[in-house]
């Protein structure tokens, strides 16, 4: 018999947090939402710990936060968005009477007062006083990014190495100042966007020879400045975050339509220097795609590329910075390409016997020609979790969208294709449109589709939850061409199985296509294993350690959109061409001549 319990949580002025737990025999979901957020688009800019300082701030401004909506220093989202210990409880429950791990008791989060930072190793020079500030709130808030071994050990204190000093420029001029200050005092700088790095990015863990540490934070440069109609584009500058960028674009009836998992907190800035990918699952979904042309300040001068549709003309400068995740300049800048809101939309839902039936009804779709927006696939145990699935059969949603055309013919032609692979619809197609522009009255997900979405997006929010109910959770992804995606999925998939359940005794492995090619798919593996007080860290180095071996032996990428950051650097550094590695540390060199500019990401 199945039993749906609802609960409210007030979790917060500004946050109503719903938890649905459903529950049948074999199967159970826990979904956890927020319905006055997180519509992409329709989501008020977020003001962040770096919103209190204004241009006309005096030293020491930082200290003032209290008209601030504060990130969480140690977590995900906001301050105000924390449940309290026991809506955490309640919710620690659901998830593990749903795992069948985790504490019993759910642990309260830190406090500022409680940290114990060391000292800053800089003083603030008089010259930058309006923009620095050794605050220990900002210093906690920017010394990690939110992976799950970040977000562990911020909930446990452990601030070892928080950056001395963190810099709010308001121009580009500031960052020059910055950089010019830095490179005098010896000091590494890290540029950060919107701390969202999973890959050790924005962590100021740097060599002895540093006398310290600043923190470059982009958060006041996060306005729109122009919108070219006639091409398409938008210059938008590095810090907006991409709700706000995507809330300035709005009143011209467009959209960045780049959509990651982080798209909350993520910065346009971030998303370019790591090639983000958004969740569209084919098409323009990589901000290397997006990109017309760039901006960025770097310890040498200002860099500018050319703004043209396409070029031939030599390697590409915009190539060069996409990608450098901070090690080459500051990107104070972009020209995007961006979209025309969409009105038509359809979609569907599938179940296939299998994870790899269902990997190949989505090869077939897209080696058809056909670009769904959306074309994720789900195995069997992923969906359960998503509260999308009885856990008996992989998920498959196909959706397309566009600003002009209807899209029922081309949603027919992927049913078909997905029909031959063994695919049965879980409901009717959905199609609609046209809608307004504005959105309103658009194709709202439901069912499998809609259950699957919220959970996506509560991600981030639920494992705080699991953090402090000392449960392990992390994702690790990869690419690999169609030719090997079987044999590689199941020597990847056996290897996290085997060293989550050496690790933590029991664990459950889940993975999911977040991206389909013609030529090959990326695939995202999800671990959750019950974690040891103290050696969670430990614990998950241990795992992604040997499935990176295998996915490097095997033939995969390190990454496929979270980036290489300090984390990946092993793996990264045998994945490479030797050859490479020489001409970007002899780039840096010249961009960076002392080597200032995030040391240890990428390159030493
Ligand atoms: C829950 C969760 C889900 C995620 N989902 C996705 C996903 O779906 N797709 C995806 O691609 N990634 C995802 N990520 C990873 C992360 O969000 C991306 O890497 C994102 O692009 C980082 O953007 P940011 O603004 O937060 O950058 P930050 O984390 O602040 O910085 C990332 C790197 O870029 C550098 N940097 C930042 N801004 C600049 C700048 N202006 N100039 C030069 N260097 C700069 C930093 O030094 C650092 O090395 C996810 C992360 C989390 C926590």
């Amino acid at each position: 018999m199945r039993r749906r319990a609802w609960r409210t949580v007030n979790a917060g002025p500004a946050a109503r947090v719903n938890i649905v737990a459903d529950q049948g025999n074999d199967a159970a979901a826990v979904r956890l939402y927020r319905r006055d957020r997180l519509t992409p688009g329709a989501l008020p800019q977020p003001a962040c710990a770096q919103d209190a300082f204004t241009t006309d701030d005096g030293p020491g401004a930082a200290d003032d936060m209290t008209e601030a909506r504060r990130r969480k220093f140690w977590g995900w989202g906001y301050e105000d968005e924390q449940p309290g210990t026991a809506e955490a409880q309640k919710t620690a429950d659901l998830i593990r009477s749903v795992l069948g791990f985790g504490a019993q008791h759910v642990r309260t989060p830190p406090t500022v007062a409680g940290l114990d930072l060391p000292e800053p190793r800089l003083a603030i020079p008089d010259s930058l006083a309006p923009i620095m500030t050794a605050d220990p709130y900002q210093r906690a808030c920017h010394a990690y990014g939110k992976s799950y071994r970040d977000v562990v050990r911020a909930f446990h204190g452990d601030f070892p190495h928080p950056p001395d000093l963190v810099a709010f420029p308001r121009d580009e001029n500031d960052i020059t100042a910055v950089l010019d200050w830095c490179q005098e005092a010896g000091a590494a700088v890290i540029p950060y966007g919107g701390g969202t790095s999973v890959v050790g990015g924005v962590e100021p863990t740097v060599a002895d020879r540093f006398a310290g540490t600043v923190t470059l934070d982009l958060g006041r440069l996060d306005r729109v400045l122009d919108v070219d109609m006639d091409s398409g584009s938008a210059r938008i500058q590095a810090g907006a975050t991409l709700p706000h960028a995507d809330a300035q674009l709005r009143p011209h009836g467009l959209t960045l339509r780049h959509y990651p998992q982080s798209y909350e907190l993520a910065t346009v800035g971030g998303s370019v220097v790591t090639r983000a990918g958004g969740h569209y699952a084919t098409g323009r979904t990589h901000l290397d795609d997006f990109v017309q042309s760039l901006r960025a300040i770097t310890p040498a001068g200002l860099w500018e590329s050319r703004r043209v549709p396409a070029s031939g003309a030599g390697p590409s400068p915009d190539r060069l910075l996409i990608g450098s995740e901070g090690i080459l300049g500051v990107v104070t800048q972009a020209w995007l390409r961006v979209q025309e809101r969409p009105r038509f939309r359809a979609s569907v839902s599938l179940s296939h016997p299998t994870f790899a039936d269902g990997a190949r009804a989505a090869r077939a779709i897209v080696r058809s020609g056909l670009q769904p927006a959306n074309c994720r696939l789900l195995d069997a145990d992923e969906a359960r979790l998503n509260g999308a699935g009885d856990g008996r059969s992989a998920l498959l949603i196909v959706g397309f969208e566009s600003a002009h055309a209807d899209q029922e013919a081309l949603l027919t032609q992927a049913l078909d294709c997905a029909r031959a692979h063994g695919g049965t619809p879980l409901a009717a197609p959905r199609v609609s449109g046209p809608h307004p522009t504005d959105g309103a009255g658009s194709h709202v997900a439901t069912g499998a589709e809609g259950s699957w979405k919220d959970s996506f997006q509560q991600a981030p929010y639920l494992r705080d939850v699991m953090v402090a109910a000392d449960i392990l959770v992390e994702t690790f992804e990869t690419a690999v061409t169609w030719d090997r995606f079987e044999e590689f999925d199941g020597r990847v998939h056996r290897a996290a199985e085997q060293a989550a359940a050496r690790v933590c005794g029991t664990a459950a492995v889940h993975r999911r296509l977040t991206h389909v090619y013609p030529d090959g798919a990326a695939v995202y593996y999800t671990v959750l294993a019950p974690a040891r007080r103290g050696s969670e860290v430990a614990q998950w180095d241990d795992i992604k350690a040997a499935v990176s071996d295998v996915i490097i032996d095997a033939g995969g990428t390190i990454t496929h959109h979270h980036a290489v950051g300090r984390d990946h650097r092993p793996w990264y550094d045998r994945q490479r061409p030797p050859l490479f590695a020489r001409a970007l540390r002899a780039a840096k060199r010249e961009l960076d001549p002392h080597g200032v500019l995030n040391p240890g990401v990428l390159i030493d």
